[in-house]
């Protein structure tokens, strides 16, 4: 922790107002009082989880991750901790850019979703944020919707780097209690304690699917709904499709057989009913990252290369993204 001697006080920004209270932090949005921007402000909970979560003094070593991670790390596409803060309780703040919206909260006051050449924008900006985290070796392992942050310049930025790490290779064995519910993968589901990046490939998937439809694919409330949510669009999955399927820890369990993969009828070519148009490209893109051996799951740079993001409509350019109306306070 020598990095916090000498940082300087919190008392030197004004709290604005609080934006959200996660279960790692408290977000504000605050004035630099000397240079007048604004910036978001994130106060580290204390004791946070179980005991061996956290060092002595009771600061929760996903936080020290997190802000190991976001100091070092520099790409327009994860978001900026300029420095790190204290007050005079020893309560450690990171300092971050403010950003205005984050993308559940945006899509629950938006009333139309957004359009194919926006969800194009928004996708590559998310791409080439995954890519620099996968090209130097770590993973999310949290990515959802309320951890994309957006500006009004059309800027996406990943956030909440709370439940990263590093990962290596060959691979090692992790717990399997990461990722949100609704964005979690297959194999974490059935308890795989090696995974790689394909973990947020699968987010991603989950994640283009929102970004469509403007409601989550799979909202689960449970694991095992979860599964029988996933498996009742996608089919459920046999050792052909999946070699190694039958190892995982959980897939003993009797799962309802549902043969067909029924995501088309979701995400027709064209539809009267107004669910979610998407062309023979971009169906393929979401297949592929919604595709159930981690192994064959598209990867990063695949992704980004995909013929989607180069038939019409083109990715709308960030200058011509919409604004939005000021979010401020986002309570969960
Ligand atoms: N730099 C920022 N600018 C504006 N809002 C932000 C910023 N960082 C985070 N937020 C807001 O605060 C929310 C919570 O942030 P974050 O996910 O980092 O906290 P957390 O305590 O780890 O949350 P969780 O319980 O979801 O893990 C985000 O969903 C977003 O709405």
């Amino acid at each position: 922790m020598n990095m916090l001697q000498g940082c300087r006080s919190v008392f030197e920004f004004e709290k604005l107002n609080k934006i959200s209270e996660g279960t790692y932090g408290i977000v504000y949005r605050a004035r630099d009082k000397k240079s007048g921007e604004i910036v978001a402000l994130k106060k580290v909970k204390m004791n946070v989880g179980r005991k061996e979560d956290c060092l002595e003094y009771g600061f929760p070593i996903s936080s020290l991750r997190e802000i190991n991670i976001l100091l070092s790390f520099d790409h327009p596409s994860i978001v900026n901790v300029k420095e790190v803060v204290m007050d005079d309780h020893d309560s450690v703040y990171m300092v971050m850019e403010y950003m205005e919206h984050d993308l559940k909260w945006l899509m629950e006051s938006m009333k139309q979703p957004f359009s194919t050449s926006e969800v194009k924008c928004l996708m590559l900006q998310l791409l080439e944020g995954v890519k620099y985290l996968h090209d130097n070796w770590v993973l999310h392992r949290d990515l959802k919707t309320s951890n994309l942050l957006l500006n009004n310049q059309g800027v996406l930025k990943i956030c909440d780097f709370g439940m990263s790490r590093q990962y290596g290779s060959p691979l090692k064995p992790y717990t399997s209690l990461v990722v949100t519910l609704w964005y979690r993968a297959p194999e974490l589901l059935l308890g795989a304690k090696k995974y790689s990046t394909a973990v947020d490939m699968w987010s991603v998937g989950c994640i283009m699917a929102e970004l469509l439809a403007k409601k989550p694919l799979f909202s689960g409330t449970t694991e095992v709904d979860q599964i029988d949510k996933i498996f009742k669009t996608l089919g459920t999955p046999t050792e052909t499709i999946w070699p190694g399927l039958s190892e995982l820890p959980g897939a003993k369990a009797n799962f309802a057989k549902q043969p067909y993969n029924l995501l088309r009828k979701r995400f027709p070519a064209a539809s009267f009913t107004g669910s979610p148009v998407l062309s023979e490209s971009g169906f393929d893109l979401l297949n592929r990252l919604l595709t159930y051996d981690p192994e064959k799951r598209i990867t990063v740079d695949d992704a980004l290369n995909h013929y989607w993001f180069h038939e019409v409509p083109l990715p709308k350019s960030k200058d011509f993204m919409p604004t939005f109306p000021p979010q401020h306070a986002r309570n969960k």
